[in-house]
């Protein structure tokens, strides 16, 4: 059962806040960078990414982030356009800042990386102004990418929009998203992280990630279920703890947990995976099916991207999944990813 009520009256089924930026993913394989000669380039940052892959999935989405005054910000508006996302919410900044650019690693078939130029990064200059009430009322969600609570003005505009999605009946996801390139200090991380966490009505993030979060409260291991259970004692209804290639796991306030495994594929790079199963995963909520299925679709989704050379680009439609999922479970069983 689907713990989450959405408002389906809305317009919106979700706008995503934070970074649009740019990933440059190295076309030579099992290289450094240093010996990388040619890169892709394809849109990236984190909740670019969501907005991307809900939208490919036929979810209405808008975006709320700055564009830098570029060729790189252009490229970002007109393809947020072609993929029918609104961006009426994304002005073009003109203090100089740039676009943040991530350059994906690809060193060996086990092992990639990524390196991230965020210095005077545009979408951490979103404002406080920007912020729109009436606009955010018009979702069914808002998703945060908690990259970008890392430094003002960001942080304030993101928090802003935090409160103006609980005035106005919109399930607020907060997705951990730690990038370390932005913030000053752990304690910090913690701190600011919390605050969004406690207004969420969903949280989703890495063990590690949720780990950062808890730096405040304590240093001593904890399970994923009591991890979720500190958010229920706030506001949350739901907690998803992503495990990398050991799968993801999810916890209801009402005391139901839930784990998948990955589908088994050829990894080419660890990274994109995440944004795919938040993607993917919010879309079987919106379909209202039980939180295993949406998992699972999750799961599915995330596994197709760490085997692509992009995550934007390669970001799923909805038939894409349900035959992949087909597939491996011809291939390999029924339960393939269900535990
Ligand atoms: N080797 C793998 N094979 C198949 N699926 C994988 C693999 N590694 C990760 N995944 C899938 O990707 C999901 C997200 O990966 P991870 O746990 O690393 O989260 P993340 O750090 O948020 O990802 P991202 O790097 O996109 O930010 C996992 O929960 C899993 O479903
Ligand atoms: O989140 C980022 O800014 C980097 C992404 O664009 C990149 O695709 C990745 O690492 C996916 O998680």
């Amino acid at each position: 059962m689907n713990p989450i009520k959405f408002d389906h009256s809305k317009e919106y089924d979700l706008i995503a806040l934070g970074r649009a930026a740019v990933d440059l993913n190295a076309n030579e394989l099992y290289r450094t960078l240093e010996a990388t000669k040619t890169f892709s380039k394809y849109v990236g940052g984190s909740p670019a990414n969501v907005a991307i892959g809900m939208a490919r999935l036929n979810k209405k989405t808008g975006f709320i982030g700055r564009v830098a005054d570029d060729q790189f910000g252009n490229y970002i508006l007109q393809y947020f356009a072609r993929e029918s996302i609104d961006t009426s919410q994304m002005p073009v900044d003109i203090s100089g800042s740039k676009t943040g650019l991530t350059f994906t690693e690809i060193k060996s078939k086990t092992e990639s990386s990524i390196l991230m130029y965020r210095k005077e990064a545009v979408d951490l200059k979103l404002e406080a102004a920007d912020i729109k009430e009436e606009y955010i009322a018009k979702s069914k969600i808002l998703l945060i990418s908690g990259t970008a609570l890392a430094a003002e003005p960001s942080r304030q505009a993101a928090l802003l929009a935090i409160e103006y999605a609980r005035a106005n009946n919109v399930r607020v996801i907060f997705d951990i998203d730690y990038r370390p390139y932005s913030w000053r200090n752990d304690l910090e991380t913690s701190i600011y992280y919390t605050i969004a966490a406690e207004r969420s009505d969903i949280i989703i993030g890495s063990r590690s990630e949720f780990d950062y979060m808890e730096n405040i409260f304590t240093t001593k291991q904890t399970t994923d279920a009591e991890v979720a259970q500190r958010w229920f004692d706030y506001h949350s209804k739901l907690v998803v703890i992503k495990h990398g290639a050991d799968g993801s796991t999810a916890y209801t306030a009402a005391g139901e947990s839930f784990a998948v495994k990955i589908f088994p594929v050829e990894l080419l790079k660890s990274f994109g995976g995440g944004d795919a199963y938040a993607s993917a995963f919010i879309y079987g909520l919106l379909e209202n099916w039980d939180v295993i299925d949406a998992l699972e679709f999750g799961s599915a989704s995330a596994s197709m991207l760490v085997s692509a050379h992009s995550c934007s680009d390669a970001m799923p439609t909805a038939a894409a999944i349900h035959e992949f999922i087909k597939t491996k479970k011809e291939e390999y069983g029924e339960l393939v990813a269900r535990v």
